[in-house]
């Protein structure tokens, strides 16, 4: 019988040490990463702060010398101060709030020269994957659309509604700037693909739902993707955040603890797979 090796830790990795990993905001999104860190359910990564809107210069000034990596999940304004202050400082920093991206023209304008990185993790949705090798492949005849539809409360429309009702339709990047809170996913999805300008980003209120959908649709030559995602949300978050953000948040720290991205499964046990074969 074939010897059952364990998908974890190969003793040459034992030696590597923990990834340590700052949390920027204790809301939905943070505190569910920071509780992730410490229950273990990201191998490989400690948590070493959580800083709040209240903390001291200080502390953000250890937290960042501490980290080797910090999630920011604090909203625009804070990913606004936090990015160029971590990436200068040599650190790479994790973005939930991406829709900062809208108000420049350029991400470079806002993460200036490094040397630490930007990460945008996939958040409410998923398939940048296949997105971005779609995108790889050429742009030119490409569109994508990502409607996003949640609660009435969730995007704070205080009208009551009966039924779905429109709000919005324009650019990720428009939609990022009316919707700040709520338009990340549409600007990610428009990060590893086709730039904020030219994805189509609709908006729903729907006072049917209980869960948050994301549709994105994807047509070009090289195919024609229709993606679904319907979302738990976080119970701290008033209907906004989709609660699997926090779980792509700790797939991105541990394919950093990997070194390879989050859409490459890393299989860590040294055996062969059954059938693969040695040319494409
Ligand atoms: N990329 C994606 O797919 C998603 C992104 N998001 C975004 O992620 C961010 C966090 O979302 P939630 O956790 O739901 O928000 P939240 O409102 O529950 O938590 C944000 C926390 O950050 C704190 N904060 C604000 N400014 C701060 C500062 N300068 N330093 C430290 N803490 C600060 C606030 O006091 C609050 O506790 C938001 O910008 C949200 O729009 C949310 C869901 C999905
Ligand atoms: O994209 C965002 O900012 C939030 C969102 O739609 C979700 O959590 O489902």
């Amino acid at each position: 019988m074939t010897p059952h090796h364990s998908p974890s830790a190969r003793p040459d990795r034992a030696s590597v040490p923990p990834l340590a990993v700052a949390v920027i905001g204790a809301g939905a999104i943070g505190t569910a990463v920071a509780e992730a860190l410490e229950n273990g359910d990201v191998p490989g990564a400690r948590l070493v702060a959580v800083l709040r809107s209240g903390s001291t210069r200080d502390e953000v000034d250890a937290a960042v010398d501490a980290a080797d990596v910090l999630v920011e999940a604090a909203g625009v304004e804070a990913a606004e101060e936090f990015i160029p202050r971590v990436t200068g400082a040599g650190k790479d920093v994790i973005v939930c709030s991406c829709g900062v991206f809208a108000r420049h023209e350029y991400p470079q304008d806002l993460i200036g020269d490094g040397p630490g990185r930007v990460l945008v993790p996939a958040g409410a949705v998923g398939g940048l994957d296949v997105l971005a090798a779609a995108a790889r492949a050429g742009t030119d005849e490409a569109a994508l659309r990502h409607v996003t539809i949640k609660s009435p409360a969730a995007l704070g429309i205080r009208q009551t509604l009966d039924t779905p009702l429109e709000v919005f339709r324009g650019s990720a990047r428009e939609a990022a700037l009316e919707f700040p809170r709520t338009s990340n996913a549409s600007v990610a999805l428009a990060l590893a693909t086709l730039g904020l300008d030219r994805v189509e980003a609709i908006v729903v209120a729907d006072p049917g739902v209980q869960r948050t959908r994301h549709v994105v649709e994807w047509e070009s030559p090289v195919g024609r993707y229709d993606m679904r995602f319907e979302n738990a949300v976080d119970p701290d978050s008033g209907g906004r955040t989709s609660a699997i953000t926090a779980w792509s948040v700790a797939g991105v720290l541990t394919s950093i603890r990997a070194g390879a991205g989050p859409g490459v499964v890393v299989v860590a046990a040294a055996r062969p797979v059954e059938g693969a074969r040695v040319t494409p």
